[in-house]
């Protein structure tokens, strides 16, 4: 059976001084972002996922997002190559993480940078987004290790927010989902669905109809329910602050059999 796990990193002591590139720095409150980090985890424990944490990289602020450290695809991992330098030894720890559950581990290499952010699979479709983090030796990286395991890479430009799953994320049926002025090419996408929101653009896929989504996007919410979605609302607040969503705070391990 496939396995249902999902990779979390606790939040590091230093999380307020977190990297900060498209929005306006507010400050962090460490101990708020420590209970929603908590209430995250165990909404996805609730709903049948198995979640297994990464050791703390309390020295690298960013840590929490784990997301941005390694891309799945079936039972591979392959190790990001952060854009941000501050962010590299957060890869450590994943590795090992990943190596320890049974993955075939590759890399991102110099001069390549890849983020994990930047990455969205439907299906065995990969996009990836060409960005502030991501560059197109990245790209190439990505391709070289997945087209050969079936997938089909489509780069995608990414200039107006952070990542690429900062601008859309999918619907189970494979829809994309989007803020359209976060967007830089919207028509790249087979079957698009705009939502009102910024952070209603971000869903984690949590099984079956159910979507893990922020709280700061009630009307989006209240869209994938009319469309026979259950969402499941988390606040995460804080990790907003840091231009984090719900999907950059766990990585689902599905292509391993357990
Ligand atoms: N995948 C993501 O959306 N990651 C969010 C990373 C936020 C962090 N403050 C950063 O700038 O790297």
């Amino acid at each position: 059976m496939p396995s249902k796990k999902a990779l979390v990193r606790r939040p590091s002591p230093r999380l307020a001084e977190g990297l900060v590139t498209h929005i306006e720095r507010e400050k962090v409150d460490v101990d708020r972002a420590m209970e929603q980090w908590e209430a995250y985890v165990e909404a996805l424990r609730k709903h049948g996922w198995e979640t297994v944490e990464v050791d703390p990289a309390d020295d690298c602020p960013d840590s929490v997002f784990v997301e941005d450290t390694v891309v799945m695809f079936r039972n591979v991992a392959l190790i990001a190559r952060p854009g941000a330098e501050s962010r590299r030894p957060e890869t450590a720890g994943v590795e090992e993480a990943v190596a320890g559950l049974g993955c075939s581990v590759n890399w991102i290499w110099e001069p390549g940078t890849l983020d994990g952010g930047d990455v969205l699979k439907i299906g065995d479709t990969v996009y990836v987004g060409r960005g502030g983090r991501t560059n197109a030796a990245g790209v190439q990286q990505l391709r070289a290790a997945f087209e050969p395991l079936g997938a089909r890479v489509v780069a995608v430009p990414v200039s107006k927010v952070l990542h690429l799953k900062s601008a859309v994320t999918a619907l189970p049926d494979g829809t994309v989902i989007g803020h359209i002025p976060n967007m830089d090419a919207p028509s790249l996408f087979d079957r698009f669905l705009p939502v009102p929101e910024e952070s209603g653009s971000h869903v984690v896929l949590l099984g079956g109809d159910k979507l893990l989504m922020a709280a700061s996007a009630p009307k989006t919410a209240e869209l994938f329910a009319d469309l026979g979605y259950q969402p499941v609302l988390v606040d995460i607040g804080e990790f907003e602050k840091l231009e984090g969503c719900v999907t950059c705070l766990s990585v689902r391990l599905r292509g391993l059999y357990s």
